[in-house]
């Protein structure tokens, strides 16, 4: 009997994947999810390893769905979610990102009055995850050309949900693609939305609140619901590898 399941990635790829993400100011960061519900982390990958990366996409080995996004109503564009194993690259930037979130998630659902914690390990959330029932990869690679578009949307997938998730541009702005901005929406209690955009280098890193956020008020915290998605590709071809760190059911 093997102890190592096709879930958990080998611990070499996530001390590898944790030395690139060791150098960021995460107490920058964490001011910028409090502040905004999105912060951006530059260069967590190189051009070489987002066009390797990309490159997969035609590659079925790789992936357990497909989906045509106006069949769905979900907009203009496709997307596959990887299968188990995940690549190493991946893989480990998925368990690696996990310690500088997880405390961060602890306090949001505190403020929120919401009684889930999560614990210091990826693994043993998958593992909670893998037992509720939710047991399908979530981290996929998106794939969007000329008119293409992602409707505001939430990427919840069951009751257990991890409140940040990521997506790496892969693609270089102004030369492989134009158009297709990443923006989120907030909408708060009894006002009207506001949006935001945010601008991203190749390689480029953006952390983001999947679905509610707290915000400090006069009289504490009050939650707001937080959506994203993709304005439309004017020229050329845009994509984007996501990390949801819940499973699927
Ligand atoms: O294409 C994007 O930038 C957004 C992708 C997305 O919706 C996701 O990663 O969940
Ligand atoms: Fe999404």
């Amino acid at each position: 009997m093997s102890a190592r399941v096709d879930f958990i990635p080998a611990a070499a790829d996530v001390a590898r994947a944790g030395t690139r993400l060791a150098d960021h100011d995460w107490a920058a960061f964490a001011a910028a999810m409090d502040g905004h519900g999105a912060a951006v982390l530059p260069g967590v990958l190189s051009a070489q390893e987002c066009r390797a990366l990309a490159a997969l996409y035609p590659h079925e080995a790789h992936f357990r769905s497909h989906i045509r996004m106006a069949r769905h109503g979900f907009g203009r564009g496709e997307y596959r979610y990887f299968r188990y194993p995940l690549p190493d690259l991946l893989g480990g930037l998925r368990s690696a990102f996990w310690p500088h979130l997880a405390g961060l998630a602890n306090d949001w659902n505190a403020r929120m009055g919401l009684a889930r914690r999560y614990p210091d390990q990826h693994a043993d959330f998958l593992r909670q995850c893998h037992d509720a029932g939710q047991t399908r990869p979530t981290p996929l690679l998106l794939q969007y050309g000329p008119g293409d578009y992602n409707c505001l949307h939430q990427d919840l997938y069951g009751d257990l949900v991890f409140p940040m998730q990521v997506a790496i541009l892969l693609s270089e702005p102004g030369r492989d693609f134009t158009g297709g901005e990443f923006v989120l929406t907030e909408q708060r209690p009894r006002m009207q939305s506001r949006v935001e955009v945010v601008p991203l280098c190749q390689g480029d890193a953006v952390v983001f609140a999947v679905h509610n956020r707290p915000v400090s008020g006069s009289r504490g915290s009050y939650r707001v619901t937080m959506r994203h998605g993709v304005s439309r590709i004017r020229e050329g071809q845009r994509h984007v590898a996501g990390i949801i760190f819940h499973d699927a059911a």
